[in-house]
């Protein structure tokens, strides 16, 4: 059997010293270079698929720029952030049309803000069917199953589905349409009034949850032990309708495991260090977005937003000028970011916080700029400090990085001098925690399509010579990698999956083990019928509850060969 490793750095510098040219296929244990373009990447994403509307490239030549390395000019380390921030004066560059995400129209001239309607709406009658519009019709309905993401449940009204927020298997509801007109195949609704409440319902903790008000939090009306119920059935559904398994054939004890302690119904965790909060451009003031929908529930805290983002204030101050407002509250350190997005055209404003905070701004072009402090936090998890640069993913949860790696670890039981590939490797926490494990005589290859996540990558796992990242899509650079066989990996794909052309490639690896860390149900159940046909089963299955209050959770599934399959 032909084995190549994946290719130890020379262990000098940068971890690419084995590298093919750019741009060629690498020779068969090497790892092809990637095209490192003179322009600077657009650095990683705040979500999962290593892109959002908050982050973006970074331009060759860009002022003001903080080097790679938190370093400053004449190579010094940037100055930590002061007690008292004022930033001001900046003009936003450019003047071209807004980016998705950002608001519309220039800032209309301050006024008194007209009274809001009880139960504003925004309809969004979905486009094709045409129809009479049923927004804001109401229904006697009983309520169905939970379905596959939105936090919604299905029901039915004379024959016609309707996916239905705010409401829980088994209640008797009125509902009230929000999208919708006479010829859609669906509706949405919301639950405007429980005629008869299911046993896990309660008061919503938050006061500004709730029909027609923020989106953030699907399951505020929802016991925590309920909530964890919900995702069960969603993960039991998705296993059974994609992959043809039952929770004990995927090796589920079918829980989802609470982190962080289990809690008392009423009780909210704190959990959110990353908040991206929209601007009001009326009031100035930040707010969260409605459920699918552009306009602003204003407010004055986020329950399930991590101490470190509640005490900077943000719900507080006027950011008259600004679309956007992202907060990051670093795990382990006491690092606080705040990236702005001005509105197009405007002065970024002065900024005035009492708790030392770095300060960056988006453009109009997406691009990066550090105005005060470090353009990165750093983040303590699984034994070591990582850097993560502009805005770029990392697990929102702060238990989310131990419990993952735990998992993961735990599932592969990595043996020393064993070769790995960290798939979708972020800023390398995977890569880190299956170097120390496989040991000078092992090797790890992590690849990542983020150049700003990858330069965090190879920082933060500079001291491990037995660690390579590679930048580039999982799909194009591992066929052009040469390994043909590996004893380990770990893949944590974005939100759509890996894919069967990918999968197809992984179990051809012949894998000892393969850890899929997955935030999907249905991504993770369609990819894990793509390792089924390629004789991979999954021999255990575990579910975390790192989002709560959200339908959001994560999974990680641990697959081995079939025993005596050919592949
Ligand atoms: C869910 S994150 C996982 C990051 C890392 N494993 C962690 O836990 O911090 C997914 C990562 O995949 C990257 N990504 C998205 N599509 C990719 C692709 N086609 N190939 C390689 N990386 C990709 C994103 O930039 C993001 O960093």
């Amino acid at each position: 059997m032909s084995r190549n490793t994946p290719p130890r750095s020379s262990g000098k510098s940068g971890k690419s010293g084995k590298a093919g040219k750019a741009g060629q296929p690498g020779k068969v244990g090497q790892v092809a270079r990637p095209r490192w373009g003179a322009k600077a990447a657009r650095p990683a994403a705040t979500d999962r698929d290593g892109y959002t509307a908050q982050t973006a490239p970074l331009a060759p030549g860009e002022p003001p720029r903080e080097p790679v390395g938190g370093q400053g000019a004449g190579g010094q380390p940037n100055p930590a952030p002061v007690g008292r921030v004022r930033t001001g004066a900046l003009k936003a560059s450019g003047g071209g049309a807004a980016k998705k995400g950002a608001a519309k129209e220039p800032r209309a001239p301050r006024a008194p803000r007209p009274p809001r309607a009880a139960r504003p709406t925004a309809p969004q009658v979905p486009k094709g069917p045409g129809g009479d519009p049923l927004v804001g019709e109401r229904y006697e309905v009983e309520i169905g199953a939970v379905a596959h993401g939105g936090g919604h449940c299905v029901a039915r009204h004379e024959g016609r589905v309707l996916f239905v927020r705010h409401a829980l298997p088994g209640e008797r509801v009125i509902v009230e349409v929000t999208e919708g007109t006479t010829k859609s195949r669906f509706l949405r609704a919301d639950a405007v009034e429980i005629l008869q409440p299911a046993k896990d319902r309660i008061e919503p903790p938050c006061p500004f949850s709730g029909p027609g008000r923020c989106g953030g939090c699907d399951w505020q009306h929802v016991s925590p032990g309920g909530q964890r119920k919900l995702k069960v059935q969603v993960l039991t559904e998705q296993l059974a309708k994609l992959a043809g398994l039952t929770p004990a054939e995927a090796g589920w004890d079918g829980s989802v495991e609470p982190v962080g302690g289990k809690l008392q119904a009423g009780e909210v965790p704190a959990w959110r260090t990353r908040v991206q909060y929209t601007v009001d451009g009326e009031s100035g003031q930040v707010g969260l977005r409605k459920h699918r929908s552009h306009e602003v529930q204003l407010i004055d805290r986020c329950l399930i937003a991590a101490p470190g983002v509640t005490e900077l204030g943000i719900e507080a101050r006027d950011w008259t000028g600004l679309a956007s407002v992202e907060a990051i509250a670093a795990t382990g350190s006491s690092d606080r970011q705040l990236i702005l997005r001005p509105l197009p055209g405007e002065q970024l404003p002065l900024v005035e916080l009492d708790k030392p905070v770095s300060i960056s701004r988006i453009d109009e072009q997406e691009l990066f700029h550090r105005v005060h402090g470090r353009n990165f936090v750093r983040e303590r998890a699984a034994g070591r400090t990582w850097r993560v640069s502009n805005g770029g993913f990392w697990q929102i949860h702060p238990e989310a990085p131990e419990t993952l790696v735990d998992a993961v670890l735990t599932g592969l039981d990595p043996q020393w001098g064993e070769n790995a590939l960290d798939l979708y490797c972020g800023v390398g926490l995977f890569a880190g925690a299956l170097a120390d494990r496989v040991g000078e005589d092992g090797a790890v290859l992590g690849i990542e399509s983020s150049k700003q996540a990858v330069l965090d990558a190879r920082h933060n796992l500079a001291e491990l010579e037995n660690v390579q990242i590679e930048c580039d899509k999982v799909e194009t650079l591992l066929p052009r990698t040469g390994i043909t066989s590996t004893d380990l990996i770990v893949l944590d794909p974005p939100r759509a999956g890996a894919g069967r052309e990918t999968v197809q490639h992984l179990v051809g690896l012949q894998a000892r083990r393969i850890a899929y860390v997955a935030c999907d149900p249905a991504a993770l159940a369609r990819d894990l019928a793509y390792f089924a046909e390629g004789g991979y089963r999954p021999v255990s299955l575990r579910a975390f509850d790192l989002f709560p209050m959200t339908h959001h959770f994560e999974c990680v599934a641990i697959l081995e060969p079939v025993a005596g399959e050919s592949r």
